[in-house]
């Protein structure tokens, strides 16, 4: 018997959207391999999400490629579809849930943030930029810096690190080396975040200069100086 009567029909429901936006990004390249997974919040009391199954090529993800969640990541018992193996990532996504609010959050493997925070490890600083607003903020007179926290594979570290940084107002995390977390209400609003937050930061990296160096004294950007990078053609 499932935890909770309305698993199934929330489950399958909640199954094909992450199904679908799963395919969406790995179509824009930004879920190559296996790499990313997405979840979407099914209760806060207590905490329960939806998400996607570890390892799997997120292109093809069936409805059933699904798992329940606690407020740690861990599967739930009595899972009311198939047996899988929940995200190896899920325990930060749950920790962003329950820190922000939020009811999806969406993990993606694109390059632009990870150039950036290679670039700027303490943090991206953006401004004056009309795509800001698609983020909530403000085109002008505004500064939103995205955190940047070292890779890791223990979630309780990373999700610290998270906390440690976070803002209300900023609903996007780079982990540097990795990817991109980005949240929303729900996987639409998710997704037009990161969509603008991958303008965002295409746009910092491809306009920025300076000598190509170790990371040392504040840029212009508020953050550091850059370390080296390839750029997105691959070349140093
Ligand atoms: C190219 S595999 C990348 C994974 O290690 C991980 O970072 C990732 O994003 C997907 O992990 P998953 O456990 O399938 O949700
Ligand atoms: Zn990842």
């Amino acid at each position: 018997m499932s935890e909770h009567p309305l698993w199934p029909t929330q489950l399958d429901q909640a199954g094909r959207a992450l199904a679908a936006e799963s395919a969406r990004y790995a179509a824009m390249g930004w879920m190559r391999g296996t790499s990313g997974n997405l979840s979407v919040v099914l209760g806060r009391d207590p905490l329960r999400l939806a998400v996607t199954a570890s390892g799997m090529d997120k292109a093809e993800l069936t409805p059933r490629d699904v798992v329940v969640v606690d407020e740690h990541g861990a599967a739930v018992p009595d899972q009311p579809g198939p047996a899988r193996r929940p995200s190896a990532e899920a325990g930060l996504h749950a920790r962003i849930a329950r820190v922000s609010g939020a009811g999806a959050v969406v993990h993606v493997h694109v390059l632009a943030p990870v150039v950036a925070a290679e670039r700027w490890p303490h943090g991206v600083a953006l401004r004056d930029l009309e795509m800001l607003k698609g983020l909530g903020r403000g085109a002008h007179d505004d500064v939103v810096t995205i955190p940047v926290i070292p890779n890791g594979q223990d979630m309780r570290v990373l999700g610290d690190a998270f906390e440690a940084g976070f803002r209300a107002d900023t609903p996007a995390l780079i982990v540097a080396r990795h990817g991109l977390y980005v949240w929303g209400e729900d996987l639409y609003q998710a997704r037009h975040r990161a969509e603008c937050l991958d303008w965002l930061l295409r746009f910092v990296v491809e306009t920025a200069s300076g000598p190509v160096g170790p990371a040392s004294a504040p840029t212009g950007n508020g953050a550091a100086e850059p370390t080296p990078v390839l750029s997105e053609r691959g070349t140093p």
